[in-house]
């Protein structure tokens, strides 16, 4: 922290948004940024070489979850684990991959065939999740998804990403641990902070040690998910704590 405090020019800030930016609910379609988030980012922002938003969400959605992220200036978005960037009101990405379709008209039969219910598939165009939070025992339908969930990747030329309750299936070749990698180098970083809280954010940790910039690891802390709090310099308490750590380095940013 030191580094970034005492160049914060340098500094590129790296952020998840499910579970770190936006308070974990059971509908995806429901959550919504913290209400604190797009001032604090715009106000970071200006000390900061750059903030971004890494997310396996796709960029329209992270914005539309977010009202107000779409007017902090300078705000990087690399959605679909960086597979999509937005950045001055404009999208970029490659296109969707054919896999996708074919396990959407796969998966309902699967999920009948397994006798889950309350299980929901959550289309995202370039990638499909499979949802068990809502389900009577959602630990229990994950499980049973696992295999099968493997098998249809693997037969339609996609990875599985394991998170919150729940498993996606999405093209491979990116994560956001290379995103991140790329835009330190895009930006001639010299420090970086990089904020998660779930599996997917590991490999984001993992980029920003062989950076080998200074740099923070910081966990948006659940019970849910422990395997990131083992592996941070720094545990917040979920959302509220990220927004009031961001605020608090703002704040230190201001006095010097
Ligand atoms: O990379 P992220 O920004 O953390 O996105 C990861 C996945 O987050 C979303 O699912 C999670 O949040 C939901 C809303 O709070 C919650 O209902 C769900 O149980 C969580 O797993 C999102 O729906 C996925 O598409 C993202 O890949």
């Amino acid at each position: 922290m030191e580094a970034i405090l005492k160049d914060p020019s340098g500094a590129v800030i790296g952020l998840d948004f499910d579970g770190t930016l936006s308070p974990i609910v059971a509908d995806p379609a429901a959550a919504r940024v913290h209400p604190d988030a797009p001032a604090v980012l715009a106000e970071l922002g200006a000390y900061v070489n750059a903030v971004a938003i890494v997310t396996g969400r796709p960029v329209a959605t992270a914005l539309e979850l977010g009202p107000g992220l779409e007017r902090v200036p300078g705000l990087v978005v690399l959605g679909h684990y960086g597979f999509e960037r937005w950045e001055n009101g404009r999208i970029s990405g490659p296109p969707p991959p054919a896999g996708v379709p074919r396990v959407e008209a796969e998966l309902p039969l699967l999920l009948d065939s397994l006798g889950l219910l309350g299980v929901t598939i959550e289309d995202k165009g370039r990638a499909v999740a499979v949802h068990t939070r809502r389900s009577a025992d959602p630990e229990g339908a994950l499980a049973k998804l696992r295999e099968p969930m493997a098998e249809l990747a693997a037969k339609h030329g996609l990875v599985v990403e394991p998170g919150r309750l729940v498993l996606e299936l999405r093209p491979p070749g990116m994560d956001k641990g290379h995103a991140l990698s790329l835009f330190l180098a895009e930006r001639d970083a010299r420090s970086v902070l990089f904020a998660g809280d779930d599996l997917g954010d590991l490999a984001a940790f993992d980029a920003v040690r062989a950076s080998e910039l200074p740099g923070v690891t910081v966990c948006s802390g659940s019970a849910e998910v422990t395997a990131l709090a083992d592996r941070a310099d720094i545990v917040v308490d979920g959302p509220d704590g990220v927004v009031a750590l961001l605020r608090e380095l703002t704040s230190a940013f201001s006095r010097s």
